[in-house]
């Protein structure tokens, strides 16, 4: 079993913090080593243990997450997941959009093997997370939307702990570099900010060098410099081999991050694609204000429905043809535009129209 110090057994960890079932099972009990207690930052930073994986199983053009018509349907009979059907290749980012309630955690805790589809199937590196646990686990992160830590351990505490009940950990500093708390490895986890709770988080999730890394909303409760920061570690972990999949309310984070994304509205997933596919199918915008002395009247006739006063805003499927016409205008017209700003659109905008849509269908139902 394995235990930091006198207080705190690995069945209470478990309780604090649910990412830990993933390393902390009866059968990784002979992986652990003995309890360490109090010390500090550089006693944890001995040289990594060598990762030994089994070698891959399926070649690197196999998709690493692969799910097909899963459902979950909760006690009282709601159905959360209905239908979902995804491939993540090796490498790659994968975001999972959706309002709230729309059911991407309900679906990420069955990747995760922290539950059992109703129906459809699900495989992780090639084997079912939830039967085949043990096959699954040591090579993969979690990241969940709520950690939750033992609130009396330090930092480094809380590393060292979780480092020693993982296989091939890497050195705890280097995690908590990693994620950007170096510093505050002396700080009790209940001291902590709640942005740096969620980087604690990340380093747990790194810490077993994660072929394929589960990253729940990672960036809830950081600042935007914290965020940055974030955006670009997951960024070099993807860009060294490791596959991500990742939820986010962050649209911004989404369309910098994910090679590819689904959104998600009512259990099912509604679009899917790379960002770019997802927003060019969606109207560009064209925005200007007119002069004072210009009424909206001498607009060209196809653009002036767009007036309201001097703010014109255009929304269009041909950009090009549109803003064209617009500056040929302006030009021969001697009008100058103001804060002119022309723009495909954005997936925020995509996001909201696409919820918008459903909700409506929904309605009209
Ligand atoms: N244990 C549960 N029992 C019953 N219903 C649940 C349970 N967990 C989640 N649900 C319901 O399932 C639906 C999907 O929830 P889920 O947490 O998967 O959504 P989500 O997309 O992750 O939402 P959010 O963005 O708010 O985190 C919601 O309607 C939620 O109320």
């Amino acid at each position: 079993m394995c235990a930091l110090g006198s207080a705190v057994s690995s069945v209470a960890f478990v309780a604090f913090h649910p990412a830990m079932t993933f390393v902390m099972n009866a059968d990784d009990s002979a992986h652990c080593p003995p309890p360490r207690t109090g010390g500090n930052l550089e006693d944890m930073t001995e040289p990594s243990r060598t990762l030994t994986r089994t070698p891959s199983w399926n070649d690197d053009s196999d998709p690493v997450i692969e799910v097909d018509e899963l459902r979950r349907a909760y006690s009282g009979g709601f159905t959360a997941v209905d239908g979902v059907s995804f491939s993540v290749g090796r490498g790659e980012l994968f975001a999972l959009l959706g309002t709230n309630g729309a059911g991407k955690t309900s679906t990420v805790e069955l990747l995760e093997g922290l539950a059992r589809p109703d129906s459809g199937e699900v495989r992780v590196l090639g084997h079912d997370p939830y039967r085949e646990r043990a096959a699954v686990r040591p090579r993969t992160g979690v990241m969940l939307q709520e950690g939750g830590f033992p609130s009396d351990l330090t930092v480094a505490e809380t590393v060292r702990m979780c480092a020693g009940c993982t296989s091939g950990a890497r050195p705890a500093g280097e995690a908590l570099e990693m994620v950007g708390l170096g510093r505050r490895t002396k700080v009790r986890v209940k001291q902590l900010s709640g942005g740096e709770r969620r980087r604690l988080d990340l380093a747990l999730a790194l810490l077993g060098r994660p072929e394929v890394l589960f990253l729940d909303e990672p960036t809830t409760g950081l600042d935007a410099e914290g965020r940055r920061d974030t955006w670009d570690l997951v960024r070099r972990l993807r860009d060294g081999g490791t596959t991500v999949l990742l939820t986010t309310h962050y649209l911004e984070e989404a369309e910098s991050l994910a090679d590819r994304l689904a959104i998600m509205h009512r259990g099912k997933i509604v679009v899917s694609g790379t960002p770019a596919e997802v927003t060019t199918v969606r109207p560009s915008h064209i925005r200007f204000t007119l002069p004072p002395h210009v009424p909206a009247g001498r607009l060209p006739l196809s653009l002036r429905a767009a007036a309201d006063g001097q703010r014109v805003e255009i929304r269009t499927r041909e950009l090009q043809r549109d803003l064209g016409e617009l500056l040929r205008w302006a030009e021969e017209s001697d009008v100058n535009l103001g804060a002119l700003d022309a723009r495909s659109a954005s997936l925020e905008e995509a996001f909201l129209d696409i919820a918008t849509e459903h909700a409506e269908a929904a309605e009209a139902a």
